[in-house]
């Protein structure tokens, strides 16, 4: 009950969730200064995304991960069943990105990422710490899905060319991104007293410096892979965004991966799923739900 409206509708479990998970994105999206990536200051390394277009992209998803989460509340176990359930969702939910963006792919990755994670928050709102949670989207992404396509996706030709792991391996290992790189790092920063944007920024560089984004990769190939996470790890060992020094390997790094054309759009998903961990890790899944 709301304590100023009485007739106030009490949220849902799988409302809150897709609450949580919609912050989490437009919060990604308005990060500034991130390399390459769309952000306030402009569209980074891309032609055909914009501020705009990824807060309606972000908003359009409400609906699938609240279909999610009522899901793996309806279920109560992990199996084949849910995550052909959450598959067919998901590929619901890309529609009303791609009908919202005028066919532009904006989310296609934090679809998955943070579907897995709201599926496996909602399955269990009592076990809400994050590795936890990342374990049993892991468990989930693990089972294959019958009827999911299997196109010649970017993830899938980068694959075949370098053999790189993406962000099906990404869920299926426990997105060792998110919680051996993106949260360390976000509670480190903070407890430095970086201040919250740089916190984030910095859980985005950490991301950065291990993973093989497949955007990159398809877009810049392996010099630009290595040209990310070199230049995120100079920002970090230069002190970190909060610094002077990190602020100018920082602003180096985003005019370096902008001529390689290299945009870190898995990296930018995780930190979407990184933050969406931290706050339901925090009790956020609770705040007013039920
Ligand atoms: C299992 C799927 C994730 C499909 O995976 P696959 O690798 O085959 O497919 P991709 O279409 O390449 O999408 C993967 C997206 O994941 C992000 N990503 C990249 N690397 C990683 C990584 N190492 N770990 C985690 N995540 C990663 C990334 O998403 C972002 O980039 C998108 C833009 O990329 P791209 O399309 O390549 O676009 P551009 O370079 O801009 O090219 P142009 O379009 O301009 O030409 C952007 O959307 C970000 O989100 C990768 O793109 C999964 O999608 C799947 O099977 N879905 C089916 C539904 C389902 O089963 N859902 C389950 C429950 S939710
Ligand atoms: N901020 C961003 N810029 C470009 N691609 C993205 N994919 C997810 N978030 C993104």
């Amino acid at each position: 009950m709301h304590a100023l409206n009485p007739q106030a509708k009490p949220v849902s479990l799988a409302e809150r969730l897709a609450d949580l998970a919609v912050d989490a994105l437009i919060d990604e999206a308005d990060l500034s200064p991130k390399p390459a990536l769309v952000d306030r200051r402009g569209n980074g390394a891309h032609t055909d995304l914009h501020l705009g277009l990824m807060h309606a992209s972000a908003l359009a998803l409400w609906p699938a991960f609240k279909a999610m989460a009522e899901a793996a509340t309806e279920a109560g176990t992990i199996d084949l069943a849910l995550r052909e359930t959450v598959g067919r969702i998901g590929r619901e939910g890309e529609q009303a990105m791609l009908a919202t963006t005028g066919g532009v792919n904006t989310h296609r990755g934090a679809i998955w990422a943070l579907g897995l994670l709201v599926t496996a928050a909602a399955l269990a709102p009592e076990s809400s710490g994050s590795g936890a949670v990342a374990l049993r989207a892991a468990r989930l992404a693990l089972l294959e899905d019958r009827h999911a396509p299997r196109p010649l996706s970017h993830g899938a030709q980068v694959a075949l060319r370098y053999g790189a792991r993406g962000a099906r391996e990404e869920a299926q290992l426990g997105f060792p991104a998110v919680t051996g790189r993106g949260l360390p790092q976000l509670e480190r920063s903070r407890a430095a007293g970086h201040g919250e944007q740089n916190a984030r920024l910095d859980a985005l560089l950490a991301i950065m410096t291990g993973l093989a984004d497949t955007c990159v990769l398809y877009r810049a190939g392996e010099p630009g892979l290595h040209a990310m996470q070199r230049g995120a790890r100079a920002v970090l060992d230069g002190g970190g965004s909060a610094s002077l020094a990190g602020r100018r390997h920082l602003q180096a790094l985003d005019r370096q991966l902008i001529a390689l054309n290299a945009s870190p759009g898995g990296a930018a998903d995780l930190l979407a799923a990184t933050l969406l961990l931290d706050r339901i890790g925090h009790g956020g899944i609770l705040q007013g739900a039920y």
